[in-house]
């Protein structure tokens, strides 16, 4: 059906427990090629923007094509990927936020904030946007690319 997906995961201390629970889940899903975790470990303390960072350029270096990444709030990781170059990291805790970051803003990097979100709905989350592929002929398709544009050329124009 699809491809499959190198997905890279994160978190800091305050998403730790749910990262290894989604961890597992994406290492068992016939939806991923291979998971990599850039920590941190079960004693780190590493600040999320250290996390989200390292994670985030292993995708815009086409290392990984996607990262799931969990903070307190799921907006730290956000704001901090959104930093490295031709990234597009959304926070989402509904269903349907979720498809819409893939199927409206190919967004690669996907979060959550563990202290907001429920564990059983995240992991579910987490597998419906596994089945999601942006369409680059789609409608949505030309509205990235105005993100794109104003990244690279510094105008949506
Ligand atoms: O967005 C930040 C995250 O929620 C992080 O896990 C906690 O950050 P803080 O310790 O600065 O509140």
């Amino acid at each position: 059906m699809n491809d499959k997906l190198r997905i890279v995961v994160g978190s800091d201390d305050a998403g730790y427990d749910y990262k290894e629970v989604l961890k597992k889940d994406l290492e068992a899903s016939e939806l991923v090629a291979s998971v990599t975790d850039v920590g941190v470990d079960a004693d780190g303390h590493t600040a999320y923007p250290k996390i989200a960072i390292a994670a985030a350029e292993l995708v815009a270096k086409g290392e990984a094509d996607r990262a799931l990444l969990v903070c307190g709030t799921g907006l730290g990781v956000a704001i901090a990927a959104n930093k490295v170059k031709g990234i597009r990291a959304v926070t989402a805790h509904d269903s349907f936020s979720v498809e819409r970051a893939i199927l409206s803003n190919n967004a690669q990097v996907l979060t959550f904030g563990q202290r907001v979100v429920g564990l059983e709905l995240a992991r579910r989350l987490a597998k419906e946007w596994l089945t999601y592929r942006f369409d680059t002929s789609s409608a949505s398709a030309a509205k990235v690319e105005l993100m794109c544009a104003y990244e690279d050329e510094g105008t949506a124009a």
